[in-house]
């Protein structure tokens, strides 16, 4: 069969809150000549909500994060999303043999967290180098060697970046704390928890409704891309089905995970500047083991922490649904967020595996007794070649011209996306506010002039060299 071609002038690769921000931005711009290319049958990306135990659950992105002014707060404004109060102190905590007091533990990593906030803070305002969080909190003396220390600082820290403070910088976790906190103006600091049975990514849908008809042919679902082959002339995208895209310019909101992975190939291979980037930035793993019981046996708060005597994060964060949705409406989803090494190690395990080890564990929380959960469902976002991954994290040693050099322009490839957010990345507003400015200045390109957008063809440090010494000099 002859190769179908579509010819346009923009090719957006993704169909996740980026690209559906990115398209609403070109058409604002009088720019109607694009496709969406989106390999799932659906859009909303990592909005992804599916049934569980007669609800609708949120696989993907579950909080809306930051109030005020939040992009995503006023479209949960605008579509009036059904979302509700969440207190991340309302707390109960356990180890192996019950119920234990963490309360002065908690404060005391709460404490310490804020003042690794403004030790980083003022570090990075003297123009010191970063350092990992890890040695932020030893700077200012938290030193966790109790099982519930530990618990504690995973609840705080790991839940929240999805990677433990050792990786994490020490200067970007405080600045997105602070975006998230701070940037969207009077009462911005808090969250709200989506119970919305339309699903989070109803709001998403609800905006790409504005610009595209129904079944617009400009929107291309279950299209996979496999190639990109890009240059300063255009960009030409090649699909697992053999069709081509022909476009003067393309969005790629393909997660970090993907550009980090060869499920999507470039011609000519990315370069050096930009695979720096790529490689130096993390995508991180918070893997939500979703478990509903025949009966509620855990406490009313809304959260509970698990201090595992042997292992950091093990089964570590549960969150109780029936102290979210209205009283009686839940089918008693009580479930477990792992992270990082914990969540790879789960994503390998058969479901079988998974539920016989959960039980135990809940079994040693709260008692022999307790059957094992009536429902499960495990999301393998990490092995999942649509993503790999949840979210991204700045971890140490990526710096900021490295950081440009990932969200900068190859050829008329444009880059957006969470990730692509220097102050928000790992939240929604990041891929929203990349997505509307990504498609406001390849408006731009095409309507005017291309905006220049800074790079770094190498990356060199200001004041110290590093230099090495061979080792047969120190015998
Ligand atoms: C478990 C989890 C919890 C989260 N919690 C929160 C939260 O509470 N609050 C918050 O603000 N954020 C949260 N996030 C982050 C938030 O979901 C993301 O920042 C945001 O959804 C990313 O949007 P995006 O458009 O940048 O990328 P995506 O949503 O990943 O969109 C990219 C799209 O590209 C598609 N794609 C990939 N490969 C191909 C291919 N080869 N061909 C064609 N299409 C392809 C994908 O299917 C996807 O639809 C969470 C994410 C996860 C996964």
């Amino acid at each position: 069969a002859p190769t179908k071609t579509t010819k346009t002038k923009v090719a957006i690769l993704g169909g996740g809150a980026a690209g559906i921000s990115a398209a609403k931005e070109l058409v604002a711009n009088g720019v109607h000549d694009f496709v969406i290319i989106e390999a799932r049958d659906e859009l909303g990306g990592r909005a992804h909500n599916l049934e569980f135990a007669g609800y609708q659950i949120e696989k993907g992105c579950n909080w809306v994060q930051g109030l005020g002014t939040n992009p995503i707060y006023e479209l949960a404004k605008k579509w009036d999303l059904d979302i509700v109060e969440n207190n991340y102190d309302d707390l109960a905590f356990y180890d192996n043999h019950g119920k234990i007091n963490g309360t002065k533990a908690y404060n005391d990593f709460n404490d310490a967290l804020d003042a690794s906030y403004d030790l980083a803070e003022n570090r990075s305002k003297t123009h010191q180098a970063d350092i990992s969080s890890r040695a932020a909190l030893d700077l200012v003396g938290w030193n966790p060697l109790k099982p519930i220390e530990q618990a504690v600082e995973y609840y705080a820290f790991d839940w929240e970046f999805a990677e433990d403070p050792d990786v994490t910088s020490a200067f970007y976790a405080y600045v997105g704390e602070d975006s998230y906190d701070g940037s969207f103006g009077p009462n911005s600091d808090d969250d709200k928890f989506v119970i919305d049975q339309r699903g989070f990514k109803y709001i998403f849908v609800q905006e790409a409704k504005q610009y595209l008809k129904e079944n617009d042919p400009r929107l291309m679902l279950s299209t996979t891309v496999t190639n990109v082959k890009w240059s300063d002339k255009g960009v030409t995208i090649s699909t697992k089905d053999g069709a081509k895209i022909e476009a003067d310019y393309a969005i790629t909101t393909f997660s970090l995970g993907v550009l980090q992975n060869d499920d999507v190939t470039w011609t000519p291979e990315m370069p050096d500047w930009k695979r720096v980037g790529v490689f130096g930035f993390h995508m991180a793993t918070y893997l939500k083991l979703f478990l509903a019981w025949d009966h509620q046996f855990w406490d009313d708060n809304q959260y509970t922490v698990y201090a595992d005597p042997a292992s950091r994060g093990f089964y570590n964060t549960w969150q109780n649904f029936n102290a979210f949705f209205p009283k009686n409406k839940t089918s008693n989803i009580f479930y477990v967020t792992l992270t990082q090494d914990q969540a790879y190690r789960i994503e390998a395990m058969s479901d079988e595996d998974i539920k016989a080890e959960v039980t135990e564990v809940v079994r040693g929380m709260y008692g022999k007794h307790i059957n094992p959960p009536v429902d499960m469902f495990v999301p393998r976002w990490h092995s999942d070649p649509l993503f790999r991954g949840t979210y991204s994290n700045w971890p140490i040693g990526e710096l900021e011209e490295h950081h440009k050099n990932m969200r900068a322009p190859m050829g008329r490839v444009w880059f957006a996306g969470e990730a692509m957010s220097r102050g928000f990345y790992g939240y929604l507003q990041g891929a929203w506010i990349t997505g509307s400015e990504t498609g406001t200045n390849v408006a731009k390109c095409i309507n005017s002039k291309c905006p220049k957008q800074p790079y770094y063809p190498k990356v060199v440090l200001n004041n110290e060299k590093p230099h090495f010494v061979k080792r047969e000099e120190w015998m």
